[in-house]
């Protein structure tokens, strides 16, 4: 995990953290805190062992049996503190006597947990104090609970606009950086927003802000099985505004697995922006034989599941191919009963016999449309990521041109707004193969807005509710 970007302004730091103003008291028992100690220990997770938030916590909650309130609590502050870490990075480097990596790694989690609490909770002040010095104490004993006290109230010096105040650039000389801190980001992340949406105003803090907003649960609803409607009805949810597969279940409704739509492969659970993606590659006008389609990335399955099963309606095939074994077993899994044959192979040089009518690539990326699945990969993730996936995005957008026949349609998507993964790519690829560039657009939903000019569709968050996917159609 790193730091954020540079700060414009730094004040003058104390040589020590103010002292205690109620001495911490090494005797006194740790309190029964199980929330806070959920959310403690999915942020060393995170840290020690580069786990994910959202698939540690639940596991965790399952075993401590942690319900209700506690468990509500927990999940607020491990994702919250997760998605604000620069910025609570950025705070209690003004408030610590020494650089942040001075600090045992173990304190400063507490000390963020601490923090994110004293800024972006109604918690009292006191408790959120008392209750880290607390955890302090549990694993660490005593010696570092006067610290832990001390750099806490030093943070209640100011709230989070206060702090905003010390560490944030001014607006007027560097927006992005500006908006990146008040909406705890990286700046290089703001930056590659701004360069996609064409602002660095009103829609770029939209954008960053639905980073923080908790997703809606999307169903797809398996085709020729069921539909979007009737799933709607088994599973509470609403009918999805633009996929017709699609079902939205609100934040929060429980574990989809738990659904019997789920357990009876009736649905999957797949962001109504992938299944768009997915159909658009169906959508688009292809002349003659209409049979062979191809999904060159397949794990762990979700788009392979929806092709397969509209493959089914066509009376077609889907060959999938995914590099990582494990991943190649999910999308085994997932695809039983349908016409879909798995190849454990690289979609660069994947071996596969003939030509296909469609081909879906759907590469790996950086993710960057997806971070509000992901509370703690705004921060993980890396500028220098972008250079090496956009090599393998190119590998993979040019075998599948090799792949499709001609007059075949191939459809490039990825989950970022990254132009470089975006439109960088598609261009690149297109001149270097002579393949022509469709208007994606027409692929999708004519009611859709926010669309834009073409002739690829990205979407976002905050216009559409879906994870920000790209979607380029090319014919060969
Ligand atoms: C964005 S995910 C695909 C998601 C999938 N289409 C779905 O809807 O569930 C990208 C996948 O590509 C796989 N991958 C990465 N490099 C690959 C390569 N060279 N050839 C084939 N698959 C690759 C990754 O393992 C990952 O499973």
């Amino acid at each position: 995990m790193t730091q954020p970007g540079k700060r414009a302004h730094r004040p003058s730091r104390p040589s020590r953290a103010h002292p205690p103003r109620r001495p911490a008291t090494p005797e006194r028992p740790p309190i029964d805190d199980p929330a806070r100690r959920a959310a403690l220990d999915v942020l060393r997770a995170v840290r020690n062992d580069d786990a994910y938030a959202n698939l540690v916590l639940p596991k965790l909650l399952r075993q401590r049996k942690i319900t209700g309130r506690d468990a509500a609590l927990a999940t607020e502050l491990a994702y919250g503190t997760c998605r604000a870490w620069g910025l609570l990075d950025e705070v209690l480097a003004e408030c610590v006597d020494r650089p942040l990596n001075k600090v045992e790694p173990v304190l400063l989690d507490a000390l963020r947990l601490g923090t994110y609490q004293l800024l972006r909770t109604r918690i009292p002040a006191h408790a959120a104090v008392a209750s880290t010095v607390d955890l302090v104490r549990a694993d660490l004993g005593p010696r570092v609970t006067g610290f832990a006290n001390a750099v806490l109230r030093k943070v209640t010096d100011r709230d989070e606009a206060g702090w905003l105040e010390v560490i944030a650039p001014a607006r007027d000389e560097d927006p992005i950086g500006h908006l990146a801190a008040h909406t705890s980001h990286p700046r290089w992340i703001a930056r590659a927003f701004a360069d996609a949406l064409g602002s660095t105003g009103d829609e770029l803090a939209d954008a960053l802000a639905a980073d923080d907003q908790r997703p809606e649960v999307h169903l797809a609803a398996r085709p020729g099985e069921v539909t979007a409607e009737e799933l709607a009805a088994m599973t509470g949810g609403d009918p999805a505004p633009y996929s017709p597969y699609g079902v939205r279940l609100e934040a929060g409704s429980g574990d989809p697995g738990d659904l019997d739509a789920i357990r009876e492969r009736l649905a999957g659970v797949q962001d109504e922006g992938s299944q768009l993606c997915a159909l658009a590659l169906t959508r688009a006008p292809v002349e003659g034989a209409d049979s062979r389609w191809l999904d060159l990335c397949a794990g762990p399955g979700g788009k392979a599941a929806m092709l397969g099963a509209l493959a089914v309606i066509n009376g077609g095939t889907l060959d999938a191919v995914e590099v990582a074994p494990h991943r190649a077993k999910l999308v085994e899994q997932i695809t039983q009963g349908l016409p879909v044959t798995v190849h454990v192979a690289d979609g660069r040089e994947p071996g596969l016999e003939g030509t296909f009518d469609r081909v879906l690539v759907d590469a790996p990326c950086t993710g960057l449309g997806a971070l509000r699945r992901r509370p703690e990969a705004r921060w993980r993730r890396m500028p220098e990521d972008v250079g090496d996936l956009t090599k393998i995005q190119r590998e993979l957008l040019t075998s599948a041109l090799g792949l499709v026949r001609p007059g075949g349609v191939v459809a490039y998507v990825v989950c970022s707004p990254h132009l470089s993964e975006t439109e960088g790519v598609v261009s690149s690829v297109a001149r270097a193969t002579g393949a022509t560039v469709l208007d994606a657009r027409t692929c999708f939903p004519e009611d859709m807005p926010g669309l834009g000019d073409g002739p690829h569709v990205q979407l976002w968050p905050h216009r559409h509710g879906t994870d920000a996917m790209f979607c380029a159609l090319l014919r060969r």
